[in-house]
């Protein structure tokens, strides 16, 4: 059963604020609050004027089952017929607009679409705020909750997820075993790790961290799904596609020299180039029949992180008449970023041999606007916080040449993001 909140009518205004509004993070409430923030740019949103949230598909759905896109597309098209927009600003964000988080496998519960009752947006010079409301001309309650500043996290306890780095170099192991054998050609494989406060988890301090720490990142908070991801699934305006694919990674070097070699090697490695060309391949061939033009450069390019370095490259497309933001997304998730090649036998090695439900993990997070501008990331660097357990994701793509020694300190690396952001300093 789907779970709906959904009201006969929606009116949604937008009006221009004035000066630059300041830090989006510092507007929002505590609670669950709804983010995705790229450097000062970005959207923020609290409360709910509707909701819609399908149930997990049942065992034995394909791995690659689109409906959660589909439908979540039906609900989004029929709570527009019933939406009066007046909207001052008219930028890509304004007017009517939706979060989202989706489940990377479709037999996951987790997947929402969620459109609050205010919103503070930011591009450029042009700051805005939209309310969404039963009433016409109606301020929704929420406007006018105090905002205390972000707590600190507070100590935290660790354990270990569904496998111990040592299962997991396993697990790696003989997933390169089957590649060997031409079973398929890549897997990315992921684990988790817990850590318990003593206290619900403030995901606004996360938040502010990540957007520090990552300016470059889009840092996001949807339903519990809260990270930094460098990796755009696709931003689309108008009928303009952009996607940034990366597979390929080195830790930072501790210095200029170490830093440079690193990257060397990244650019270089045979293993790594191979990796990324799979990813790049299932995007192309994914976006392909959507496209009018479609340009992937021929070489990656080097995108350095405050914690990783990654092979990197930036596809743009112009769509086809009438294909919107989530038909994209339905036809690019999972990439082999995230997923592998083939991309239905991965998927079905991931279920069998990591031990766990990804959830929003790997999955696209974002938002889409009235007009049908939108923007999706791929939920990684990434955690799911619930009260105050918290969950971390990191993976690594597996092809014959990889080792389980340095995919498990890829995997440190990549959880590095949101532990470190969990440290008050
Ligand atoms: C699966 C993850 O990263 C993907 C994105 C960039 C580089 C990757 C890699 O080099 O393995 C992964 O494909 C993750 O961060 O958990």
């Amino acid at each position: 059963m789907n779970a709906v909140v959904c009201p006969s009518k929606l009116f949604v205004r937008t009006v221009p604020l004035r000066g630059h509004a300041g830090s989006l993070v510092r507007r929002l409430p505590a609670g669950t609050p709804l983010a995705w923030l790229n450097g000062d740019d970005g959207l923020v949103g609290w409360g709910r004027a509707a909701q819609w949230t399908p149930a997990a598909e049942p065992e034995g759905t394909a791995p690659t089952d689109t409906t959660r896109f589909t439908e979540a597309a039906r609900w989004l098209n029929g709570l527009l017929e019933r939406t009066e927009v007046e909207d001052e600003v008219r930028l890509p964000g304004t007017g009517m607009l939706s979060f989202g988080t989706f489940t990377f496998s479709p037999t996951s519960a987790g997947s929402t679409i969620l459109v609050p009752r205010v919103v503070l947006g930011r591009r450029g010079d042009r700051a805005w705020l939209t309310t969404i409301t039963e009433e016409p001309g109606a301020h929704p309650d929420e406007l006018l909750y105090p905002t205390p500043a972000p707590r600190p996290i507070g100590p935290l306890s660790w354990r270990t997820g569904a496998r111990t780095s040592a299962e997991w170099g396993r697990v790696v192991a003989a997933t390169i075993a089957r590649i060997r054998d031409g079973e398929l050609d890549k897997a990315v494989l992921a684990r988790d790790l817990i850590a318990e406060a003593d206290s619900p988890i403030d995901v606004r301090t996360l938040l502010g961290r990540l957007n520090e720490r990552y300016p470059g990142c889009l840092t996001f908070s949807v339903a519990g799904m809260v990270g930094a991801t460098p990796e755009l699934l696709l931003r689309r305006e108008g009928t303009d596609l952009t996607s940034l694919v990366l597979a390929g990674t080195r830790p930072r070097g501790a210095t200029t020299e170490e830093d440079r070699r690193l990257s060397e090697e990244l650019m270089s490695s045979a293993k790594d180039v191979e990796e990324h060309g799979l990813a790049v391949d299932s995007l192309r061939d994914a976006l392909a029949p959507l496209a009018e033009e479609l340009v992937v450069p021929a070489w990656p390019h080097l995108l350095q992180l405050a914690n990783v370095q990654h092979l990197a490259t930036r596809a743009h497309a112009r769509l086809r008449p009438g294909v919107s933001a989530l038909d994209a997304v339905a036809a690019l998730h999972p990439t082999a970023a995230v997923g592998g090649t083939p991309t239905a036998t991965a998927m079905r090695l991931i279920d069998a041999s990591e031990g766990m439900d990804r959830g929003g993990y790997a999955g696209p997070v974002g938002w889409v606007d009235g007009a049908g501008n939108s923007e999706w990331g791929i939920a990684l660097r990434s955690a799911y916080v619930d009260g105050s357990t918290i969950r971390l994701f990191a993976g690594g793509g597996i092809v014959s040449g990889s080792e389980p020694e340095s995919e498990i300190a890829e995997t440190e690396s990549k959880f590095r993001a949101v532990r470190e952001a969990l440290i008050d300093r």
